[in-house]
């Protein structure tokens, strides 16, 4: 008979779809042929529910060599049953198997002798019935057993097993639960596929099918212990010193792209796994973990199984809060994990290791991730185009080296028309010079300020915010970048090179940041310097973080400061900057626009640079690299002067101690510079030198006083009381 064109395509449909469960193509068209007779040719039935009935006819369609082998292994399947059930887990390991979610539904419903009647004559194996059955009487059991309220599996699909290769060529996957040995057992059967993990049906099915069993009473103070077992396709992940709980991860090689599929380590997988959930689900806390997120699951799903309402018990986190990291901070802290490696605290990131120099007790800095790039968080909108970037804004005629040329470029346009780098890689003195005096003559600056609401003050969560304050307007340096036609090593691409040093450049052997992180011997923390003395104007580093709206900082903000943070001191050390350049320039400025970077969960080495009033020995000069618009940009540090080796960085984080209104509440300043800006700190000292201290910062060029005026003034200063009183400090 001739096949209409759509019957080709059912056909092909149903080919496809049932080839997910691991049936040829020769048997599928065999028992479609079977079923169109049947159903005189009518496909409805066929297809309905995802082809459950061609699954449900290819498992009944008997082999007539087959057939009686069968049967005789059916014969002993009731009474081999509860034995057989003891050994599922080594049959999957051998056993190719499917699955299918309506079949174990119909099984379900199926009453027991009548199921084995239906099973006369099968082709399938004896295992794979078996199994299915395994996986719904201890569903039954379990409902019985406890709260009657488990829905684990109910979505989920029945396993099964198959010992003949030939009949299920490509088995879709198998969950092979180890059932426990009695004294570790407790009564309880509760194996279990968990709810929804993946229908056979679901194209995005990946061939892994996750399953868990035991008692997890313990999950919560669990070690999350991972065994790798010793074949290549599996691994479990134990939930509890007891060996009460396991989730077993099992992957069909058939529907591996290739023969030679090797089930990945643990570790690997959760590295890759912290790696997807910090790319697409933007989990933010650094205690995050992939074990313990299986961990958070089996908790989950034992406070669902056993809460007064079956279904409604909070496992102490907020369920209703959409951030990822509020529910991650509620965690179990049972799980430990080496966060640092005090070789190179950048895990690899920069292309020269950073190590941490810690004190004799082996403290660490608290966890974060490293990053060495910025990456947005949820809501910034930075638009990157190529299209943005006109013809002024690039050198696309350029060639090489722009700085070799002997016309500086349109790059050097932000900058006046001269770069704003030497040929040796450090900034221009006339450059640096401005770019400080800018930050220490405040009152000498040209500001802008907010036309709409200004997002600072918004940030304040105040009902009726205050008009701006202004914001200084900034100098930038501008960098060559794709769309130019210089090289990367063009001397015009210093930041964007990052800490790494090149040494084809010159400028490396002149900067040769040996960057470390340590313990400062003050109450400042961790602190950031270089085993290498830097020259002034010296590139030191990026500040890298998350890019985040100042809404969104807003809310990290009040969430850490509540009170589960204070329970945790998370607040203590926060690290945004604030983007707020250009703020001015476009009417309202939309909130996704007004950005800040964060590097508190996610940041760079920067994230360790403290905060210095007024002399620190670097600053922070605004960088545009792949956009003109000055909404997003980079922030850089340059030192202001030449610094010893081993001498800390610090730069001036420009906070106003006075602001009590500002939603990150300042720390109390333990800089030890003689112009220390923190009120808290002098007051008590000799308030009567505040006022010449503020005059002094706000109108003396420190750089213009000869040493014995800076001697003068510095001897009025509180700072210096404790000196003259015999070096108590009083503040
Ligand atoms: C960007 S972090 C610097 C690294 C920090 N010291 C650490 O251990 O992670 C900023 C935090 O460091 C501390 N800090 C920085 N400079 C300080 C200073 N001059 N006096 C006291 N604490 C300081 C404050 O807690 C501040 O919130």
């Amino acid at each position: 008979m001739e096949l209409s064109k759509t019957s080709m395509e059912k056909i092909d449909d149903a080919i496809k779809s049932t080839a997910d469960f691991g049936f040829s193509k020769e048997t599928v068209v065999r028992v479609l042929k079977k079923l169109l007779k049947v159903y005189d040719g009518n496909w409805e039935h066929i297809e309905a529910d995802n082809y459950s009935v061609l699954a449900d006819a290819i498992l009944s369609d008997s082999d007539p060599e087959e057939g009686q082998k069968k049967r005789a292994e059916k014969k002993n399947l009731d009474s081999d049953h509860h034995r057989k059930k003891l050994k599922t887990k080594e049959h999957g390991q051998k056993a190719k198997s499917c699955m299918h979610g309506s079949v174990k539904r119909e099984l379900t419903e199926v009453p027991r002798q009548q199921e084995a009647e239906s099973l006369e004559g099968r082709t399938t194996t004896n295992q794979l019935l078996e199994s299915s059955q395994t996986i719904i009487s201890k569903e039954q059991k379990m409902k019985k057993s406890r709260a009657e309220t488990t829905k684990i599996g109910e979505n989920g699909s029945t396993l099964f097993e198959s010992q003949d290769p030939c009949t299920f060529e490509t088995p879709l996957a198998v969950m092979c639960p180890e059932v426990l040995e009695p004294s570790c057992h407790n009564g309880h059967e509760d194996a279990h596929m968990i709810s929804g993990v993946k229908h056979p049906t679901d194209k995005k099915f990946k061939g892994i099918l996750v399953a868990h069993e035991g008692q997890m009473v313990d999950a919560c103070s669990s070690q999350a212990i991972v065994s790798s077992k010793d074949f290549s396709t599996n691994f479990e992940v134990e939930l509890s010193n007891y060996g009460k709980g396991k989730l077993s991860f099992l992957f069909n090689p058939s529907l591996a792209n290739g023969s030679d599929f090797q089930m990945p380590g643990i570790e690997s997988i959760c590295k890759a796994m912290e790696d997807k959930c910090l790319r697409t689900y933007k989990i933010l806390e650094p205690n995050f973990s992939f074990m313990k997120l299986l961990d958070d699951i089996c908790q989950c799903i034992l406070d669902l199984g056993s809460g007064p309402n079956g279904g409604s018990a909070d496992s102490g986190g907020n369920q209703n809060n959409p951030s990822n990291m509020q529910a991650i901070q509620h965690l179990p802290t049972g799980i430990k994990r080496q966060y640092h490696d005090v070789n190179d605290i950048t895990r690899g990131e920069e292309c020269l290791s950073i190590p941490i120099v810690s004190g004799e007790d082996g403290v660490l800095p608290p966890p974060f991730y490293y990053i060495s790039q910025n990456t947005t968080f949820q809501a910034a909108y930075i638009n990157l185009s190529l299209a943005r970037i006109g013809d002024e804004n690039c050198c696309s005629g350029c060639f090489g080296d722009c700085l070799a040329e002997p016309l500086p470029c349109a790059c050097a346009r932000e900058t006046g028309g001269e770069f704003a780098y030497t040929r040796d890689g450090l900034l221009k003195e006339g450059f640096l010079d401005a770019c400080v005096s800018m930050l220490r003559e405040p009152l000498e600056q040209s500001y802008f300020y907010c036309k709409g609401v200004c997002p600072i003050e918004q940030m304040k969560g105040v009902n009726k915010p205050e008009a701006c304050k202004g914001h200084r307007i900034k100098k930038f340096i501008k960098e060559c970048w794709r769309k130019c036609g210089c090289t990367r090593n063009c001397g015009n691409r210093v930041v964007q090179r990052g800490i790494t040093p090149d040494y084809t450049l010159y400028v490396c052997l002149l900067n040769l940041f040996r960057p470390q992180v340590f313990l400062t011997p003050g109450k400042k923390g961790w602190g950031l310097r270089s085993a290498e003395n830097l020259p002034r104007g010296a590139f030191v580093c990026e500040y890298v973080g998350e890019i985040l709206t100042n809404t969104e900082l807003y809310e990290r903000n009040t969430e850490l400061s509540g009170k589960n943070n204070q329970k945790t001191g998370k607040a203590k050390h926060t690290y945004p900057v604030l983007l707020d350049s250009d703020w001015g320039t476009e009417g309202v400025l939309k909130d996704e626009e007004a950005l800040c970077l964060d590097g508190t969960f996610y940041g760079n080495v920067a994230r360790f640079i403290n905060h210095r009033c007024f002399d620190c020995n670097i600053t922070a000069i605004p960088v545009e690299i792949e956009t003109p618009d000055h909404h997003y940009y980079h922030l850089a540090f340059f030192t202001t002067r030449e610094v010893e080796p081993f001498e800390e960085l610090t730069w001036d984080y420009e906070i106003d101690f006075d602001d009590v209104n500002h939603p990150v509440k300042a720390f109390k300043c333990h800089c030890g510079s003689k112009f220390c800006r923190d009120k808290r700190r002098i007051s008590s000292c000799f308030a009567g030198d505040i006022l010449s201290l503020r005059l002094y910062q706000l109108t003396v060029k420190a750089d213009m006083l000869s040493q014995e005026d800076l001697n003068l003034e510095l001897w009025c200063y509180p700072e210096n009381i404790q000196e003259r009183q015999g070096g108590a400090e009083l503040c």
